[in-house]
This record gives structure tokens, C-alpha cells and sequence, in this order.
């Protein structure tokens, strides 16, 4: 999907705001870090990383940047032990609640190694209103925040996902993809490899590419070669493809933002 890109190129305009998925080392969410409000991300910033690892070292990397990015921890398995009933899809509702309450533009997953269910992407389409947060102590106390007043977390408009992944359109789908692409290629079994950035969909990076890069890659050098190559395409072009779909949506007017936020 492609509009009219109206870049009025003022400063005046508000700022655009990403939310950035993770659940490990970060690198690419390093690389969208780095590139705020610099003209490869003009007029952007992080609001939330969140994560479903405790120990991400994404998390670090966002609360070390200059400023300190807001992080939030929420793992699916601690989520179902102190909630009991709760689904998976309660959670992936959870995270789409607590996504929304930053009011991003877009949402990145990088490196976010979680299925996302249809009832999350239907909360960031704006079709569907999660229900009441539920909130929980460590002590696995569940505190059912009635009417806590995020209630109003339906987006102005439809909140594009993208996500990056190690691997060429329909190759590789799902996890462990830079390891079965290389051993796949050195047994001769495909010629290509590359990484891609993608819309998010129901169906696991089947989603509309944005932006497909071929990485280099020979035969017998050792996977590390490879995967520090095909990285170093990665932080390019997940910075080049949250621009593509931030160029997709007009920045909302302060009015309309100043009237939301009442
Ligand atoms: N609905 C969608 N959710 C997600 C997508 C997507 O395209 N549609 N992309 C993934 C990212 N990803 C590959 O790019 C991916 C991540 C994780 C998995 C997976 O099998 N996850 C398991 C848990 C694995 C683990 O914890 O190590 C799971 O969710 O049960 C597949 C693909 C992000 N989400
Ligand atoms: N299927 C999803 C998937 O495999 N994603 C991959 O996880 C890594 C995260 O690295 P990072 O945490 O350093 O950004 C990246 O290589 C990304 O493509």
C-alpha cells in the first residue's frame, strides 16, 4: 500500500514515534537507536522497547541510550503462571495494550522471536479493543486494573508491524533461519541467500515485503563470515524500511494529537 509521501519537512510537525519489539542481543534495534532524529530517521524516536527476555541485552541498550529509552519486560510463560486461565492470545493482548499506550506510529519487531496472534494485529488495526489490562505483582497476585484509564487505546488510525528477517521471501520461514540458509546453501541446495524486512501478517513472514537484500555468501567459509555480513545488511535496511512505512502515514497535526491525549 503507497500514498502520497507529504514531507512538509517541518520541524513543527510532531515527532514520529516507533515502538521496537525485541527479544535478544538488539543490534538492529541498536541501528534504529542510532538513527533517530538524524536525516535517515528524521524527526523519530524510540518510545518503548519491550521485551519477551528478561535478560535481551536490547533492554540495556535502550536504557543506556542518550536519552534513556522507556523498556518494558513482559515473557509469556511468567504471564500464564501468574495469570491463571490466561491464553496466549490474553498475552499477545497484553502486549498489544501496553504497544498502544505509547502511541507509536509504527511497530518494529526486531529480533522479536514470538508469534504474534490475529487479536494482536487486530488491536494495533484499530478492529479490535483489548480488554481491561490485568496486572500482576511479583508475587504473581493478579490486580484486575479496572477502568485504569488506558481503556482508550484504540489507535487514530491503523498502526503499521513490520519485522525483520534473516532470509529471501517464502525461504526459510521462522525460526533458525541464518543457520538452515547456510547449512542449506553449502549443501548446494539453494544458490542465494539475503534478508528481508516485511509487513506483519498472521502468517509467520508471509507478509508484504518491503525491502529484499541478497547477501553474499561462498562456499565453505564458516557461518560466522556469513552472519556478520548478512547482519551488517540487516541495520541498514531495517532503518531504510521504518522510514518507507513512516513515510506511508501523514504525521496526525498536533490538534489531533493534543485532542487524543485529553
Ligand atoms: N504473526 C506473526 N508473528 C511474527 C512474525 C510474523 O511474520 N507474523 N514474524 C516473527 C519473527 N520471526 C521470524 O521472522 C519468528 C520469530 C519466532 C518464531 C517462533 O517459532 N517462535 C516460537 C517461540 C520460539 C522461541 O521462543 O525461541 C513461538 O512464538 O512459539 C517464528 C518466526 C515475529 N512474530
Ligand atoms: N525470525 C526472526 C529472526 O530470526 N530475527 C533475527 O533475529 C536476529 C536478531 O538480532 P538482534 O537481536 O541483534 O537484532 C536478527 O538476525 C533478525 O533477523
Amino acid at each position: 500500500m503507497s500514498s502520497i509521501v507529504i514531507d512538509n519537512g517541518d520541524d513543527s510537525s510532531p515527532p514520529r514515534k516507533l515502538v521496537v519489539l525485541i527479544s535478544g542481543s538488539g543490534t538492529n534495534l541498536q541501528a534504529l537507536i542510532d538513527a533517530q532524529n538524524t536525516p535517515a530517521l528524521p524527526h523519530t524516536s524510540i518510545v518503548l522497547v519491550l521485551s519477551n527476555r528478561k535478560a535481551a541485552h536490547g533492554l540495556v541498550r535502550a536504557s543506556s541510550a542518550n536519552p534513556p529509552i522507556p523498556t518494558a519486560y513482559l515473557g509469556l510463560q511468567p504471564y500464564l503462571r501468574q495469570n491463571p486461565g490466561k491464553t496466549r492470545e490474553d498475552y499477545d493482548l497484553e502486549i498489544a495494550r501496553t504497544v498502544m499506550k505509547a502511541r507509536p506510529d509504527v511497530v518494529v519487531l526486531a529480533g522479536w522471536m514470538h508469534i504474534v496472534s490475529e487479536a494482536f494485529l487486530e488491536v494495533l488495526k484499530g478492529v479490535r479493543a483489548p480488554p481491561p489490562s490485568t496486572r500482576c505483582d511479583n508475587k504473581g497476585n493478579v490486580d484486575q486494573a479496572e477502568g485504569d484509564g488506558d481503556g482508550d487505546v484504540k489507535p487514530l488510525r491503523p498502526i503499521p508491524v513490520i519485522n525483520i528477517h534473516p532470509a529471501l521471501p517464502g525461504q526459510f520461514d521462522g525460526a533458525n533461519a541464518i543457520q538452515r540458509g547456510y547449512d542449506a546453501f553449502q549443501r548446494g541446495d539453494v544458490d542465494k541467500l539475503g534478508v528481508m524486512v516485511h509487513r506483519v501478517v498472521a502468517e509467520v513472514d508471509r507478509g508484504e515485503p518491503l525491502i529484499v537484500r541478497e547477501v553474499p555468501i561462498e562456499k565453505g567459509e564458516p557461518i560466522e563470515t556469513y552472519e556478520q555480513r548478512l547482519h551488517e545488511v540487516e541495520w541498514q535496511i531495517i532503518v531504510q524500511a521504518t522510514k518507507m512505512v513512516l513515510d506511508e502515514v501523514e504525521p496526525l497535526s498536533h490538534e489531533i494529537l493534543n485532542k487524543d491525549a485529553e
